[in-house]
């Protein structure tokens, strides 16, 4: 008997319709060729053609018993890559002879997930493919009441799939009994032990007697090497590694358009509906927020999205995350508790607000979409003042694609093609009720049928003005300025000290984002759309200033983000603004701690250019 899934996401569902079982029911032939009999043998289950690579690749290591560290990008069926061994050893395999059955029998299998939705969703696969096999399966997760998990592991069940904080008071309880455990997995283990699970995993894994006796599997997409060395603790010396990430450079989906866009905090809500509009592609979009308010917040001014973290009761995460599985509506805001292992379809765009702390949050956030072969699109969104996301691009090998905000322009214009595309939908009936008001229209307008059809497409498609959005920070009628002054611009605040030169204290401090250009030569701001002409008329009176508005993004100088305002930071504009970090000038980079821990504040080379140009216009 082989397994082979067939089940396509739809009807996985619904329930995930059961698996087509036949043939080589001996259970022997468990030779090297058991991988490929399960991609070509008997039992077929929809949507599933052949085994990806993690999965053929781990098959035999797990039914030749061995323990085993998987590793492969988001979205190559890493899931899989456990569940159909494990079944597979359990029915037709070498646990199948030991495996424990009847009522009342202890499991057989352990998966222990970071995420309730992580648990609900491996538990679902076990439930597909292992039901069809007569296992069933119970997931245990904090936040539900304990009695029907009680009542499940009474009767008896052959998988057990949980986060561990449950596992550990099912354990305490005296409700779960290891003693027939075969299996044991740690899913999305890096996460697992980040989040703070080291101890009660370490306890959960204690609890079984004999460990020699069972398998232990742990798999994820990032193994930072903390990990590795945790997981010598809980696997067998001689295990085995199918690593499909490795060495390589990149770490990330190699199926996803990695994209990053400057945008400053406020102007977030304004600009994220035209992002999933331009990039969406109609498909679902998850935007991740760092903090659970700003996820809420966030959710409650964009149209049609809802809100999922930490602090929302258990049953409305679930109504949350299945509503938005099945399409009811298409935008979730959601903190990490998103960012690990969700298999949700037509997730077509995922959008950051900031670069997240670590590079492992950044490679699973992106993950979330380009899962099983297809494509998507990660955006990233970054204050140019603030953040920094060269180091996340270092470590996940992913080459960061520049764009700047889609503008409102853009969008309508396409908004009105769609509009003009509908006029001909509408029935000839309704010309001889709207002529009277059209010709008196024509009649009494200065303007051409052509433009006044353009202001009519307009306003059915919603505009009344189209207005512009910065390149720098992305918000809605400012526009982005390069000032050069014929010398190099060593730091933000000499090119605030320039600006001064030629504009009132007021007008100095109201542009946004400012940041300076990577050839040292100039730096970029953004200006109030109603201020421009008195930034331009302004640098009329300040020789060899020039001020011009940049239709493209040149290329930045990295920030800092460590240094924070240092000493020497942000001159006398008052932003503080990280200090610059440009090889070619910094002489030691950052703060660092002394030998007794003090802070310390190194002096870049810029700072002391800065200070010499101060001095020299002083
Ligand atoms: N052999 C296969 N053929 C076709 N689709 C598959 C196959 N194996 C898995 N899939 C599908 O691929 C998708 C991604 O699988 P899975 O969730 O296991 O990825 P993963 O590697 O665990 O990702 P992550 O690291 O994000 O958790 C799922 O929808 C799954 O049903």
């Amino acid at each position: 008997m082989t397994l082979i899934p067939t089940a396509s996401k739809k009807k996985k569902e619904k329930k995930r319709k059961a698996l087509e079982i036949g043939g080589d029911d001996d259970g022997e032939d468990r030779s090297e060729t058991s991988s490929e009999r399960a991609v070509e043998g008997d039992v077929k289950i929809e949507g599933i053609e052949s085994l990806f690579p993690i999965q053929a690749m781990t098959f035999n290591l797990v039914l030749d018993g061995s323990d085993l560290v998987g590793r492969a990008r988001t979205g190559q069926g890493k899931t899989l890559a456990f569940v159909l061994p494990i079944l597979e050893s359990l029915t037709n395999g070498p646990a199948k002879t030991t495996r424990k059955t009847g009522y009342g029998r202890a499991p057989s299998v352990l998966v222990l997930l970071p995420t309730r939705e992580l648990a609900t969703q491996v538990s679902a696969d076990f439930e597909t493919y292992g039901g069809a096999l007569g296992l069933n399966s119970c997931c245990l997760y904090g936040g539900s009441p304990y009695q029907p998990q009680q009542n499940q592991l009474k009767r008896g069940v052959d998988i057990v799939v949980g986060t561990p904080g449950r596992i550990k008071d099912h354990i305490e309880r005296g409700n779960i009994d290891f003693r027939a455990l075969k299996f044991r997995v740690l899913d999305e283990a890096d996460e697992m032990l980040r989040m703070g699970f080291v101890e009660d995993v370490e306890m959960i894994l204690g609890k079984v007697e004999d460990p020699s006796k069972v398998q232990t599997l742990l798999f994820s997409a990032t193994l930072p090497v903390w990990v590795k060395q945790i997981a010598a603790k809980f696997l067998k010396p001689d295990k085995k590694t199918a690593d499909l990430v490795g060495n390589t450079k990149m770490k990330a989906s190699t199926n996803v358009r990695h994209i990053v866009l400057p945008c400053s905090v406020s102007a977030r809500s304004q600009l994220i509906p035209d992002i999933i509009r331009c990039y969406s592609s109609g498909g679902r979009t998850i935007i991740f927020t760092e903090t659970k308010d700003s996820a809420s917040t966030l959710a409650g001014v964009l149209p049609g999205a809802r809100a999922l973290h930490g602090d929302i009761q258990q049953a409305t995460r679930e109504v949350t995350l299945s509503g938005f599985r099945s399409g009811k509506f298409q935008t979730l805001v959601a903190t990490n508790v998103a960012a690990r292992g969700l298999d949700i379809d037509d997730v077509q765009l995922i959008i950051q607000c900031e670069p997240p702390r670590d590079v492992e949050a950044y490679i699973h956030r992106s993950g979330r979409t380009g899962r099983a072969g297809k494509s998507g699109i990660a955006v990233m969104l970054y204050d140019p003042r603030k953040s920094n996301f060269s180091r996340i691009e270092r470590e996940s090998g992913v080459k960061f694609e520049h764009i700047s905000a889609p503008q409102p322009a853009d969008i309508a214009k396409a908004a009105g093609a769609e509009a003009a595309g509908k006029i001909n939908e509408i029935s000839d009936g309704v010309i001889p009720v709207f002529r009277a008001a059209a010709e008196e229209l024509l009649n009494s307008s200065d303007l051409s049928p052509t433009d006044l059809l353009a202001k009519a497409l307009a306003r059915a498609a919603g505009y009344t003005e189209i207005k512009t959005r910065s390149l720098l920070t992305s918000m809605e009628n400012y526009v982005t300025v390069l000032l050069e002054c014929g010398r190099p611009i060593y730091s933000p605040s000499f090119a605030y000290g320039v600006l001064r030169r030629f504009l009132p204290e007021d007008k100095v401090e109201s542009i946004k984002g400012l940041a300076l250009t990577a050839d040292g030569k100039g730096a970029v701001f953004d200006v109030a759309t109603a201020d421009l002409d008195m930034f331009l008329a302004g640098k009329e009176n300040a020789a060899g200033v020039s001020l011009e508005v940049v239709k493209s993004l040149p290329a930045l100088q990295e920030r800092e983000p460590s240094r924070g305002g240092g000493r020497f930071g942000g001159g006398g504009s008052g932003r503080g603004g990280g200090g610059y970090s440009d090889r070619r000038f910094s002489g030691g980079r950052g703060g660092g701690r002394g030998s007794f821990g003090e802070e310390v504040v190194a002096i870049t080379t810029a700072d002391v250019l800065n200070l010499v140009d101060i001095a020299w216009r002083n």
